[in-house]
């Protein structure tokens, strides 16, 4: 770790929780808080233990496993009996915290608290008093700080100081600052405040414009030493400065901010995942640090330019965030640089001519389909390699079929370097009509012994591998196509057979029981 000390509190299972379709059982907010202490997080805001009997008894439970191993908050309003009950949920951990909040803005004076300045100073300072008789770690926030006049917010700040307070938060509760002003407002208080050498300035950001991260770092800068943060950005409304962001700035410019945590960095993208999976809300692919797509990409001159140097594009290590690894995927955007990696490390070696008719049948493949697999290489590879020697090839196809009509199928073939061919022909469907169509131009009529069609990949617009048998001359042939589409499939299948049997490649139709 490099630099001064940052204090990461979360608050995923207190503010994260109160965003509407979180809600968390006690169990899952254990299995979160066990996370997060693996994660390395300095506090844990556990719940607000006066909100529910469900609330309170998660943070005893919390308080109890964990309270040895770091620093359990409970949160609590400026109301005795929260205060007593954040206490009573709290007080088996070694290390306790008792977070005290009241709105300090005109807004939240007048509407909502319908109290004047004084009587928010005096009571701020009596509850920070009778949370610091229970313990000497005690935090207070003026809630909607960010819209509080600042010579107010200094004199809140002092008293509840000079009351206890040991940490100090200053909240953006509705996402109104932005990054330059919120920085004027910490340096104000660092400035104003005789006392504020004697407790932790601490931010609380929420996301309501987007910028919860970026006023988070801005008070960093001007001289915070605690961010509150949240997994995945969870929290009220657009919600809180995502935890994971916050770390990665600080680890990854500590250039610029002089400043780290003690987080375990590789554990992010486990956490992320955690929580994603017991609040049900879902990481957006291009989320920040552990999004899908944080580490992944598909242009083909970002690929070349990973492959000479993984810095020119990236400029975090994706294992330091508990990524396996890189993802250079393979997409349309894809060049020739990343694909010949790619199937390189699959194990084919392709002289230059196949390369370039592969790479073509990939563009062209990607061009249909979102997400190309290995699978779906392979195919085309051994499609390719089989093709060769191959006296009929596909020129167009065509089907028609459908309720009410007979399925017709009209094929172009061209055999070698002549003229190529164009019959058509019916059938009980398409693919029996293809069947015909083909076996009409190349002039050989089989029998079919077996058809099979699977999926070589996964989602709808799946590549479908077609395998047929057949049977001709007392020979048996098979054939393996491949398509997005299912009669393309079907149609590349039976005629590879048939040119197997065009080149008499066949094996002699072994016996099998026929169906009577
Ligand atoms: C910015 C934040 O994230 S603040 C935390 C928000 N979290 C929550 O609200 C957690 C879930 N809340 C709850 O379960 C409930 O709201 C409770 C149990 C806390 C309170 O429920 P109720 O007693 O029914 O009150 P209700 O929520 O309707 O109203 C809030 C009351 O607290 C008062 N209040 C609000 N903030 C504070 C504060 N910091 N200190 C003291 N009183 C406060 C309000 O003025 C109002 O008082 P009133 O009942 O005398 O009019
Ligand atoms: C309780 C306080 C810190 C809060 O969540 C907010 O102001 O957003
Ligand atoms: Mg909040």
């Amino acid at each position: 770790m490099s630099g001064e000390q940052i204090t990461i509190f979360d608050t995923t299972l207190r503010d994260g929780e109160q965003s509407p379709g979180c809600s968390m059982n006690t169990n899952e907010k254990l299995e979160v808080a066990g996370a997060l202490v693996e994660l390395g997080v300095d506090v844990i805001e556990a719940g607000f233990p006066i909100a529910s009997p469900g609330d309170f008894e998660a943070v005893q439970l919390i308080a109890r496993e964990f309270g040895s191993r770091t620093t359990i908050c409970g949160l609590a309003r400026c109301r005795n009996e929260d205060i007593d009950r954040a206490w009573e949920a709290l007080k088996d951990a070694e290390q306790t915290r008792i977070h005290v909040f009241l709105a300090t803005s005109s807004i939240h004076r007048e509407h909502k608290l319908k109290m004047d300045k004084s009587e928010i100073v005096q009571q701020a300072v009596e509850s920070v008093k009778r949370a610091a008789g229970y313990c000497s770690d005690v935090e207070f926030s003026p809630e909607d700080a960010a819209r509080t006049e600042l010579d107010f917010l200094c004199e809140v700040i002092e008293k509840t100081i000079d009351a206890g307070a040991t940490t100090v938060n200053i909240p953006d509760t509705v996402g109104y600052a932005t990054p330059s002003q919120f920085y004027n407002c910490i340096a104000h208080l660092k400035k104003n405040v005789p006392n504020i050498h004697k407790a932790v300035i601490s931010t609380h950001c929420h996301n309501d414009l987007g910028l919860a991260v970026a006023n988070s770092m801005a008070a960093v800068e001007a001289g915070a030493r605690q961010v509150e943060c949240t997994i995945n950005g969870l929290g009220e409304r657009a919600g809180n400065a995502a935890l994971e962001e916050i770390v990665m700035t600080l680890r990854t410019r500590s250039d610029y901010y002089g400043c780290d945590t003690r987080i375990n960095t590789k554990r992010l993208f486990p956490t992320s995942r955690l929580v994603s999976t017991i609040t049900g809300m879902q990481v957006q692919r291009n989320k920040a640090i552990v999004g899908q797509n944080a580490f992944a990409h598909e242009a083909g001159i970002h690929q070349h330019g990973m492959l000479q140097e993984r810095t020119t594009y990236e400029i975090m290590r994706p294992q330091d965030v508990g990524f396996s690894g890189t993802n250079l995927v393979l997409g349309k955007h894809s060049g020739r640089h990343a694909f010949r990696d790619h199937i390189i490390a699959m194990g084919y070696k392709l002289d230059d001519e196949y390369f370039e008719q592969i790479f073509a049948d990939f563009i062209a493949l990607a061009d249909k389909k979102k997400d190309v697999y290995d699978a779906d290489i392979a195919a085309l590879v051994e499609k390719r390699i089989g093709d060769t020697g191959d006296a009929w090839k596909m020129i167009s196809l065509h089907t028609s079929a459908g309720t009410g009509s007979i399925p017709t199928a009209t094929i172009e073939l061209q055999y070698k370097d002549q003229e190529p061919q164009r019959d058509a022909a019916t059938g009980d469907g398409p693919v029996d009509a293809v069947f015909g169509a083909l076996e009409r131009i190349i002039g050989i009529s089989a029998r079919l012994r077996d058809y099979q069609v699977r999926s070589i990949s996964v989602g709808k617009d799946a590549q479908g591998e077609v395998t047929v048998e057949i049977e001709t001359g007392g020979r048996t042939y098979f054939g393996k196509g491949f398509s997005t589409d299912i009669i393309e499939a079907s149609a590349a299948a039976y005629l590879k057979a048939l040119n197997k049997a065009v080149a008499g490649a066949g094996q002699p139709t072994p016996a099998r029981p026929e169906a009577v």
